[in-house]
């Protein structure tokens, strides 16, 4: 299994041009959250706004609009019920997160739907959590979508998806299982050294600490996954920075805290990706 190292961070994330303005850097659609799981939404999204993404909409339930505003006033919202307007935001974005905080009710997996249905072949769909679980319970076909997907699972979700419990999850055992689900799709275990798989490739990231095991990573993540694409475009590549950048981070965080909160990792973000685009620009 290759170990991705700190060099793929120089190899993506690069100064950015001068002449350039919000619409050269990706637009992120985020369907997450609903009345029990405000955070994640905030956290994507937030995550996805410190990571560079040039324009972030988060669509999700009304009543969480205040807090989204509040924290992140960068990022847009809409209403996920109004199906005009999401299917709208749908058409428009380059990348679309969906799953975080979304919930399982019949509501959520009419939405989970919609977007399978909708995605476009130069679009990247970034499906997590929630929707995960949607898809497993409901044996949903992953192979009618054209767009580029990507799976981040936890072990537990990936159990859920696979049908296979943690200990045989293995590289063989993981790779056989992604080639049934989705051939074409990039996944992502997250666990303790998480592992990507893709076109029969994979590889694993040597990076992360025991201080990330808190509620939010995961959700941090897909936002800094949904930027890294919007800004540098859709590659094995940059999904293995995005998942090295958010580990990457955390390290340096838990040098000096005993546990890495998803607020300080997103905080830390437009300085390190500062260094490593210096570091780029110098060769
Ligand atoms: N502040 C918020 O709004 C938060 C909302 N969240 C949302 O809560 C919903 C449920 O997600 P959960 O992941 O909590 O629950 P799940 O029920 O999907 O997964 C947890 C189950 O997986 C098992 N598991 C095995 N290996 C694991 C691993 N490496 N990491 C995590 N779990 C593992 C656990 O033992 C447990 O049985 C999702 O929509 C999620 O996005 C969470 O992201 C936490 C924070
Ligand atoms: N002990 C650990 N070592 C390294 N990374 C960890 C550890 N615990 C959690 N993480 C990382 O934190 C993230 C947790 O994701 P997830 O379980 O989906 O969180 P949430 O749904 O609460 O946002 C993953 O990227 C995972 O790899
Ligand atoms: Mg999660």
């Amino acid at each position: 299994m290759k170990k991705i190292n700190k060099s793929i961070l120089s190899q993506i994330i690069a100064p950015r041009n001068p002449n350039s303005y919000k619409g050269n850097y990706g637009k992120i659609l985020i369907i997450a959250g609903s009345l029990p799981f405000g955070g994640a939404a905030i956290m994507s999204s937030s995550a996805a706004v410190h990571a560079g993404a040039g324009l972030v909409t988060v669509a999700t339930v009304q009543e969480k609009f205040t807090a989204i505003n509040t924290k992140i006033p960068e990022a847009m919202t809409v209403d996920y019920h109004n199906i005009i307007e999401t299917s709208d935001a749908i058409n428009k974005a380059n990348v679309i997160v969906i799953g975080p905080g979304l919930g399982t009710d019949e509501y959520a997996k009419s939405l989970v739907h919609l977007v399978l249905d909708n995605a476009k072949a130069e679009q990247t769909l970034v499906l997590d959590a929630s929707a995960l679980t949607i898809i497993a319970q409901q044996k949903l076909s992953l192979s009618q979508t054209s767009a580029n997907l990507i799976l981040t699972p936890h072990q537990g979700e990936w159990r859920r998806l696979s049908g296979l419990d943690i200990d045989q999850q293995t590289e063989q055992n993981n790779q056989t299982a992604i080639n049934k689900i989705a051939p074409n799709a990039l996944l992502i275990v997250k666990k303790h050294h998480s592992e990507i798989y893709y076109q029969d490739q994979v590889s694993q990231i040597t990076a992360g600490n025991a201080g990330m095991a808190t509620g939010g990573m995961g959700d941090t993540l897909t936002g800094i996954i949904a930027a890294l694409v919007g800004q540098f475009d859709f590659s094995l590549k940059t999904v293995e920075a995005a998942l090295f950048l958010h580990s990457f981070v955390a390290d340096k965080i838990f040098e000096k805290n005993y546990v890495v909160l998803p607020e300080m990792l997103i905080k830390n973000l437009p300085k390190v990706m500062k260094k490593i685009a210096n570091n780029t620009a110098k060769g």
